[in-house]
C-alpha cells in the first residue's frame, strides 16, 4: 500500500531547534525539508546584492518578486541557490542576520514567499525529491499562515536562556556571558521584530507544543517524532 501524504509544519523562536530537528525529522520519515527562514536569508541576500536599500519596501517587493531562488529539500543535504550560486553560507553571516528581519517583516514579500512555499509544500505532495511521501517545513509562519491544514503542526519552544546558549554555543563557540550578550540581537531582538507579523511564541489553536528547554537535540527529535505518530503511521 502506498504510503499517504504527509505535510508537517513547525514553527518556533530563533534558537528553539527548528531547523535541526525539522531535518533530523524529515529524515526519519523519508519526507523533503524546507527551511523557509533560509528563504528570508536568500530574499535578504538578493537585495544587498542588488544594491536595493532595504527600507525600501516597494523597491525589496520587487526584488523579491524576481529573485531566482532554487531550494533544495533533501534533508540530509539542503541547498539555497540563488542565480545559480550556492549561498547556504552567505545567508547564515551576521550581516544577513542583523538585517534579515527589515526584508521578512514586509508584507508584500511574505506574500511572495508564502506563495513559493505552497508550491513546493504541493510539488511534494505529488512527486518531487519525497517522491509524493511530503514536506517537513519550518519557519515561523507555517503552522498559522503558509500550512494551517498541515496533518501536524508543532510549535517547538525553548526557554530564552536554553536559545541563547544554544546560539552563542554555534555562533561564538562559547556560552560566556560575553558570547551570551553578543548573540542577543540575532536572538532575542530579531525574535521581537519577527513576531510584530507572525505569531510563533504562543500555540495557535490546535498546534501542539514541544518545549526543548531541557531536552537534547536527540530527545527532541523523539519528542517531535512522538507528537507527528498519528500521522505517519
Ligand atoms: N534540543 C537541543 N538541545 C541542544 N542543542 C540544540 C537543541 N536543538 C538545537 N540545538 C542546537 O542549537 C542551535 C540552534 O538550532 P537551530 O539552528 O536548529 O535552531 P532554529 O530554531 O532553527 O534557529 P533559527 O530560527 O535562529 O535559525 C544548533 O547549534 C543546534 O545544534
Ligand atoms: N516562515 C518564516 C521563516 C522565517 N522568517 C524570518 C524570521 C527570521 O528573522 C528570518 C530567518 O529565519 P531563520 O533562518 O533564523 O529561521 O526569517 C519568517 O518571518 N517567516
Amino acid at each position: 500500500m502506498r504510503a499517504p501524504v504527509v505535510t508537517i509544519a513547525v514553527d518556533g523562536p530563533s534558537g528553539s531547534g527548528k531547523s535541526s530537528v525539522s531535518r533530523a525529522v524529515a529524515t526519519r520519515l523519508g519526507l523533503a525539508y524546507l527551511d523557509t527562514g533560509a528563504m528570508y536569508r536568500a530574499a535578504t541576500l538578493w537585495c544587498v546584492r542588488s544594491g536595493v536599500a532595504l527600507d525600501d519596501a516597494g523597491a525589496v517587493a520587487t526584488a523579491v518578486v524576481a529573485m531566482p531562488l532554487e531550494m533544495g529539500v533533501d534533508p540530509a543535504a539542503p541547498t539555497v541557490c540563488l542565480d545559480g550560486d550556492d549561498v547556504a553560507e552567505a545567508i547564515r553571516t551576521t550581516e544577513v542576520s542583523s538585517v534579515v528581519s527589515q526584508v521578512a517583516t514586509n508584507l508584500d514579500v511574505r506574500a511572495e514567499l508564502r506563495r513559493r512555499q505552497r508550491a513546493v509544500i504541493e510539488a511534494e505532495a505529488t512527486g518531487g525529491f519525497s517522491g509524493g511521501r511530503g514536506v517537513v517545513a519550518e519557519g515561523r509562519d507555517i503552522t498559522t499562515v503558509v500550512a494551517p491544514d498541515a496533518d501536524a503542526r508543532v510549535l517547538l519552544t525553548a526557554s530564552e536562556e536554553a536559545r541563547l546558549r544554544r546560539r552563542s554555543l554555534e555562533v561564538h563557540g562559547a556560552a560566556d556571558a560575553d558570547a551570551v550578550e553578543a548573540t542577543k540581537d540575532q536572538v532575542l531582538r530579531r525574535d521581537r521584530d519577527d513576531a510584530t507579523v507572525s505569531q510563533f511564541l504562543v500555540a495557535a489553536d490546535g498546534v501542539a507544543t514541544v518545549d526543548s528547554s531541557d531536552l537534547d537535540l536527540d530527545q527532541t527529535v523523539e519528542a517531535v517524532l512522538a507528537v507527528v505518530a498519528h500521522v505517519t503511521a
